[in-house]
């Protein structure tokens, strides 16, 4: 990099266009959906390794038909067999299904105007697309051409199509004409090239006319491009009967609000593709887009419902991988590690309501909405903390964890997350807790409860006898106490201080699970921690609890008179 970039790139001029209107509308506000016209089997292809086939784009055109898109560019068939063989047998095999209209592109060059049209025949309606270079850089380096040369070159290859075009009335034409670069062009000179191909096309009813506005590469600030937009819309003659379309690249990632910005200054149209594929850094992103509106209330009219599906088929066919961070489509915008995150899309997903206003922190969209679940959402590793485990394990175990079960039992997983370096999955957690809480640990092995009997204490109350097995060695133990879970702690531990008890249940009829949480603290100690059991039977379930408490804080008693099995 140089010290002083300003000695070897220019900003890009500011537009004067006065009193200005896009800055005050509101893209919630749009009346409808721009109409979206997917090019991912032209702008997209050009820009593959290996362009598709016949059955890669036949495969994509049907998904893209499927999702909803009503214009459709199919290729550039002067270029390719390829792309010649796809117009036709879309054509002859009557794969077009009613209300969608293919687009293909020419340059402006007799022979292949006439070979795009050919590969039309037969299409009910189709957009043949127009586009010359119109910026100076251009003009003067790549084509040598001055800017009448320039409208010539248009008015005289528009009016060769009109011919063309004029012979085929079994066809509905409509002409697309693009400035390339137009971003990077005088507002006159693109102004003065889309009148001549109006002009040249005789625009008016029944001869629509698209006129479509490119970042071919982007160059300046998405308001910048709102500007230009803005200026086109007022001064375009002819303006009821042109469709005003952009073509946003994303050369410097503002793809996304070049297209939105222009919405807003008066575009009714965007081209671009899934998932942002295209030339450099890409079209615009129109699954993006499609949802940006969804997400300020505006249907898109297009269908997103499936996005993995989609998501599958763009790789399929383009070889190219989605990002994982890629807005709503990739892997990971699901997905939070950071424990204040995962705490607040936790309480989030609790309080929603069915039906109510989306309002989930962190996540701007409803997963489900667009064929995401809310499974992997939540993923542990050493930035997460508690909420984001009791979620995991409240939704794969049914386990309800008070707070401080929550605090106590995070600490455990900090521990591993940082010895591991790794995620800690869902399975991971409910081993970890397994083997902390639901395993009792005795000082020789773990301590199971074989059998017990409860009857009604001399007092009222309740009296347990326990059969105990740890290792080889088997005890009974026997408690009194208000409840059962008194009744334990005193069997088990006595003196043994009992806090609070959650219980909760999980799965339904014979499946049900219960869960007993209990907090306690040993005979004189201030510290407290938590025993926790689940078990079918309700019984077993509390008495485990109390036994897991006790090992957990060390202070579970064992008669002398414990027995070698
Ligand atoms: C911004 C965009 O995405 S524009 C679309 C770009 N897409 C593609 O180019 C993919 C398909 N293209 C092709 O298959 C070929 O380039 C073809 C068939 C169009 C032309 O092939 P060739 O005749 O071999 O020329 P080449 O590929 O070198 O293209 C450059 C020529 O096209 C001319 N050209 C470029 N754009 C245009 C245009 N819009 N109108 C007329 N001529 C043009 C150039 O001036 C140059 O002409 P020259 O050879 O007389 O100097
Ligand atoms: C619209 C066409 C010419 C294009 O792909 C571009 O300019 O980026
Ligand atoms: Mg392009």
């Amino acid at each position: 990099m140089i010290d002083h970039p300003a000695t070897k790139y220019h900003p890009f001029p500011a537009i004067d266009l006065p009193q200005r209107q896009w800055p005050s509308r509101h893209i919630g506000q749009l009346a409808q959906a721009p109409i979206w016209l997917s090019t991912d089997l032209r702008d997209g292809n050009q820009a593959l390794f290996e362009p598709m086939n016949v059955e890669r784009k036949m495969m994509f055109f049907e998904r893209l038909v499927a999702c909803g898109f009503r214009e459709i560019e199919v290729g550039f068939p002067a270029a390719s067999q390829t792309d010649f063989d796809t117009v036709r047998r879309l054509i002859e095999e009557d794969r077009v299904p009613e209300g969608v209209t293919l687009m293909v592109m020419t340059p402006l060059r007799e022979d292949l105007i006439e070979r795009t049209v050919a590969a039309l025949r037969g299409a009910r309606r189709a957009i043949v697309h127009l586009y010359n270079a119109t910026a100076p850089l251009w003009r003067e380096v790549v084509f040598g051409l001055s800017v009448p040369e320039v409208m010539d070159l248009v008015d005289h290859h528009v009016r060769h199509l009109r011919r063309l075009t004029d012979a085929v009335p079994e066809t509905e034409w409509v002409l697309q004409y693009s400035p390339e670069t137009f971003c990077m062009t005088e507002l006159p000179v693109s102004l003065q090239a889309c009148r001549t191909a109006l002009d040249a096309w005789d625009a008016g009813p029944g001869r629509p006319v698209i006129i479509n506005l490119p970042t071919t590469v982007e160059v300046a600030t998405p308001n910048v491009f709102a500007d230009q937009i803005e200026w086109m819309d007022r001064h375009l003659p002819r303006r009821e009967h042109v469709v005003l379309s952009v073509h946003p690249h994303n050369d410097r990632g503002t793809g996304v609000a070049c297209a939105e910005l222009a919405l807003l200054a008066g575009a009714q149209r965007v081209e671009g593709c899934l998932f942002g594929n295209g030339e450099r850094s890409g079209n615009v992103d129109l699954v993006t887009l499609a949802l940006n509106l969804y997400t300020q209330g505006v249907h898109p009219g297009l269908d997103l419902s499936d996005l993995p599906a989609l998501v599958q088929v763009a790789e399929q066919c383009t070889a190219l991988p989605v990002h994982p961070r890629h807005p709503y489509a990739g892997d990971l915008v699901f997905t939070a590690f950071s424990g204040s995150h995962q705490d607040a899309i936790k309480k989030g997903l609790a309080a929603q309501r069915p039906g109510a206003p989306w309002a989930v922190p962190y996540l701007p969209i409803d997963p489900a909405d667009i064929g995401r679940s809310y499974e992997g959402i939540i993923r542990v590793n050493s930035q997460s903390g508690k909420g984001g485990i009791a979620y995991l394990l409240e939704r794969d175990h049914g386990l309800v964890m008070p707070r401080r079960l929550q605090v106590e039992f995070s600490a455990v997983v900090q521990r591993h997350a940082d010895a591991s370096e790794a995620e800690v999955t869902s399975a991971a957690l409910w081993q970890l807790f397994s083997r902390h809480y639901l395993s009792p640990q005795g000082a020789e092995g773990a301590v199971t409860l074989s059998s017990w009997q409860v009857q009604p204490g001399p007092q009222g109350g309740v009296r347990v006898r326990l059969s105990l097995a740890m290792g080889e060695q088997r005890w009974a133990a026997e408690g009194e106490g208000a409840d059962l879970l008194q009744a334990a702690a005193q069997a088990l531990a006595p003196g043994l201080r009992l806090g609070a008890v959650s219980r909760s249940s999980t799965g339904r009829g014979r499946a049900t699970q219960h869960w007993v949480l209990v907090e306690g603290a040993a005979a004189g100690a201030a510290s407290t921690a938590f025993g926790a059991s689940h078990d079918a039977d309700v019984e077993r379930a509390t008495l485990q609890a109390v036994l897991s408490l006790a090992c957990r804080l060390g202070c579970l008693a064992r008669p002398a008179e414990a027995v070698e099995a």
